[in-house]
């Protein structure tokens, strides 16, 4: 059965309104899944372990005697590594060692050693870079495990310096994934625990007796992870709320149509919500590429979740030409974006807004995600308008440095005095003139 893949042409009228229906996705703000979650959240504020084990009871059908009974020692983390095949532990090494040589090498560009100037009368302003002290990483485990993610989030933490990195991971039915917990020794996390969900969230923000309050909680999950995470901002820090991946190819029409299918499948794959996207100018090309999908199709094992993922939120766009191809790139301000094309760099330089970009044919968005070595946790829906791909810098934060001098304060005493009598505050201005000789 041939997939109904949405085809569009941008010199069509309505085309605009036909792309934004594609692109809607509206993060789950169900309002069922936020009142669970609060509920949850607001229960294991109050009752801590008790609460977490109950609803690691219900909800991953796990029960046990206490919340110290789900943590997994680094033994057993070694262990799960000990037990990889030889080539599986070789291609996990290497990738972790790809992530760690990026992050080390965007640690040091990146401003983490902060800065200091002198000022002529000896004032000396600054920034200091401190990393946070204890970090929670949710890595998902309902539906499927992703060991991968537990290295993009983990090695950045540990590269910026965070002493204490606790891993939560739900277990339904009590199913370890051997892989995740060896990523979490290549990875260097500190502690794991196998909770997930809202509830796991709630005691990496509040504490509990047995799991310390964290300072930010980092990593994807499923709606109720979203909503919790969405809630205990403020208790804790997050790092973003991350919607169904998504991958955007502009082509110009010269890759093999068999290769931008398989990068297509290859997010589609993720969920039923994943969005994958085609913009190229040549019409006989994208006949190909959907012959290419439908012929390809029947061998994927995740088919159902590709066609659906297909046929709701993919779609195959002819445009003008490649420089309206960047212009509609940057309307969609994709998670993944793919510039499969002669001379790619021509046409990067036009993206301003892309979480990943991948330059070139070769590039396929799938190293991305395992071991090309930048992070694969992006921006996705539409928010590569305003923010970045995970990173070092998530697990830093800044300080201000202000070391006035003598001199310095007769200056800036003044300026700040006037300014606070214009603001009707007495003690700022006469902090500020006390220090006036
Ligand atoms: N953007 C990325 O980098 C990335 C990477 C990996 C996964 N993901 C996404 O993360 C998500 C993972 O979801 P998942 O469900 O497989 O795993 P999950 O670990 O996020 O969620 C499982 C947990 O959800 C809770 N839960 C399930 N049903 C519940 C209910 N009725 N009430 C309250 N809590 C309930 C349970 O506590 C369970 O432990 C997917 O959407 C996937 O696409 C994104
Ligand atoms: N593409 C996902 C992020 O959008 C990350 C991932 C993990 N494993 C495979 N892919
Ligand atoms: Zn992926």
């Amino acid at each position: 059965m041939s997939i109904a893949i949405r085809k569009l042409d941008s010199a069509d009228a309505g085309f605009r309104d036909k792309l934004s229906a594609v692109l809607a996705f509206e993060a789950s703000e169900d309002e069922a899944i936020d009142r669970a979650a609060a509920g949850i959240l607001a229960d294991v504020k109050a009752r801590g372990d008790a609460a977490v084990l109950e609803y690691t009871q219900r909800f991953d059908r796990v029960q046990a005697a206490s919340l110290a009974a789900l943590e997994i020692g680094k033994d057993a983390l070694q262990a799960a590594l000990a037990g990889l095949s030889e080539t599986r532990r070789a291609a996990l090494q290497a990738a972790a060692d790809r992530v760690r040589a990026y992050h080390e090498r965007q640690k040091k560009e990146c401003g983490s050693d902060g800065f200091l100037y002198r000022e002529a009368d000896g004032t000396e302003l600054g920034q200091k870079v401190t990393p946070l002290d204890r970090v929670g990483i949710y890595v998902p485990g309902g539906k499927a495990a992703y060991p991968s993610s537990v290295l993009m989030n983990a090695i950045p933490a540990k590269v910026a310096g965070v002493q204490e990195v606790i891993m939560v991971v739900p277990t339904p039915d009590g199913v370890k994934n051997e892989l995740v917990l060896a990523a979490a020794a290549i990875a260097g996390v500190d502690r794991v625990f196998t909770i997930g969900g809202a509830q796991a969230v709630g005691a990496l923000a509040y504490g509990t007796a047995t799991i310390p309050q964290v300072d930010k909680i980092v990593g994807p999950g499923n709606a109720y992870v979203a909503a919790a995470k969405r809630r205990v901002f403020g208790v804790v820090g997050i790092d973003m709320i991350a919607g169904p991946s998504e991958i955007l190819v502009v082509c110009d029409g010269s890759t093999d149509p068999d290769w931008i299918a398989m990068d297509l499948f290859s997010q589609a794959e993720h969920d039923e919500l994943a969005q994958s996207i085609l913009l190229c100018p040549d019409a006989g090309y994208i006949a190909k590429v959907e012959a290419s999908i439908n012929k390809q199709l029947d061998a994927m094992p995740r088919k159902d979740v590709i066609r659906t993922s297909l046929t709701d939120r993919g779609a195959l766009v002819k445009v003008r030409d490649m420089e309206e191809a960047c212009e509609i790139a940057n309307m969609i301000a994709a998670e993944h974006l793919e510039i499969s094309t002669e001379d790619p760099q021509r046409w990067a330089d036009r993206i301003r807004h892309a979480g990943a970009m991948f330059l070139g044919r070769f590039s396929s968005e799938s190293l991305g995600d395992y071991c090309a070595g930048p992070n694969h946790v992006l921006p996705t829906s539409r928010t590569a308008r305003f923010s970045s791909p995970l990173g070092v810098y998530d697990f830093q934060k800044r300080s201000s440095l202000i070391r006035v001098s003598e001199a310095g304060a007769q200056t800036l005493g003044k300026i700040a005095a006037e300014l606070a009598y214009g603001e009707g505050l007495q003690a700022h201005a006469r902090s500020a003139e006390l220090r006036l000789k």
